[in-house]
């Protein structure tokens, strides 16, 4: 990955009666766009989510979604779903008046990737995905009741510990009632709980680093609660809806490179399997020793090999 940097602007972007959106400017000015699309939903950019681009030749563009990151209100789950930040994707492209640009997003970044390709294709130069999550049920089930469970048994104890017996058998709807408790204690145990379960799972060999941000108030709070609003509601969308046919054919002109890890327990190599179905133009690298997170080193390096294979288109 690139050195660090820091943004050369950053700005805020008013998009409805409460949503204010935080974002900013690195690398070269005059360079090809990019937007980095974060994950959660609700995870918030980092400061090291730059680093995936050449400096000297991209104009990188990270955002924070609603309530996610530094935008605010923090955590807030009003007007906020795939589709509002759709429209903050192009609101933002208008408000720095750009015509095309590359996307990058993993996880939910690549979920958000695909809608926002899909709703508008034409402002779409390239697209570059990690760890392919599409919300459909099977893969909110695998990771939230019954699937990831069974290979990280000891994390699965502490995730399923806020909930009463009598409620485990709908972990996500226990956890809505939690996460939107009027108790704060009960609010903030159940979003660090939930976040840490995440954390634990992101990577092939656990990374205390990693797992330390689920102790983060805010980005617990945040990381918890706006998930769990998504996936309580399917994402806003049918299942499978950004693999049906008549959704990938208005992209698949879209040069794409997707870089999978084989031991993503968070969303699982399947769903990129099935997009690389769908779509066979794509170009899929399935990492043989990397789980979910972007950092993993395998996935790293072939998402900045992509990143540079495309800043010249
Ligand atoms: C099910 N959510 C997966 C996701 O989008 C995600 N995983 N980790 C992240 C952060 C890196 C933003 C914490 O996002």
């Amino acid at each position: 990955m690139y050195p660090d940097i820091k943004p050369f602007e950053t700005g805020r972007l008013n998009v409805s009666d409460i949503h204010d959106l935080y974002y900013e400017l690195s690398g070269n000015k005059d360079g090809t766009p990019v937007i980095f699309l974060h994950g959660g939903p609700g995870g918030g950019c980092d400061e090291k989510d730059r680093s995936f681009f050449d400096p000297t030749k991209y104009k990188i563009i990270l955002l924070d979604q609603r309530g996610s990151g530094k935008s605010l209100p923090s955590a807030s789950l009003e007007d906020n779903t795939t589709w509002d930040l759709v429209k903050d994707v192009e609101r933002l492209r208008e408000h720095l008046g750009i015509s095309t640009w590359h996307v990058f997003g993993g996880s939910w970044g690549s979920t958000l990737s695909l809608a926002y390709a899909q709703s508008h294709p034409d402002k779409v130069k390239t697209l570059v995905l990690r760890g392919i999550f599409t919300l459909r049920a099977s893969e909110l089930r695998f990771f939230y009741q019954d699937g990831a469970s069974h290979l990280f048994p000891e994390a699965w104890d502490e995730y399923v510990a806020p909930i009463p017996e009598a409620e485990r058998g709908d972990m996500m709807l226990a956890y809505h009632a939690q996460l939107n408790s009027v108790d704060d204690q009960t609010r903030i145990v159940a979003a660090k709980a939930w976040a840490k379960w995440e954390m634990a799972t992101s990577k092939l060999f656990v990374d205390p680093e990693y797992l330390a941000r689920a102790e983060g108030d805010e980005f617990a709070n945040a990381f918890a609660r706006i998930e769990n609003h998504y996936f309580i509601n399917n994402g806003f969308m049918r299942d499978g809806q950004l693999l049906e046919k008549q959704e990938i054919d208005k992209i698949r002109h879209i040069p794409c490179v997707v870089v999978q890890g084989r031991y993503d327990v968070v969303c699982p190599a399947t769903t990129a399997y099935s997009l690389k179905k769908v779509w066979p133009e794509l170009e899929l690298h399935i990492v043989p020793d990397a789980g979910h997170s972007s950092r993993e080193p395998g996935i790293a390096k072939l998402l900045v090999e992509a990143t540079n294979k495309f800043a010249d288109l």
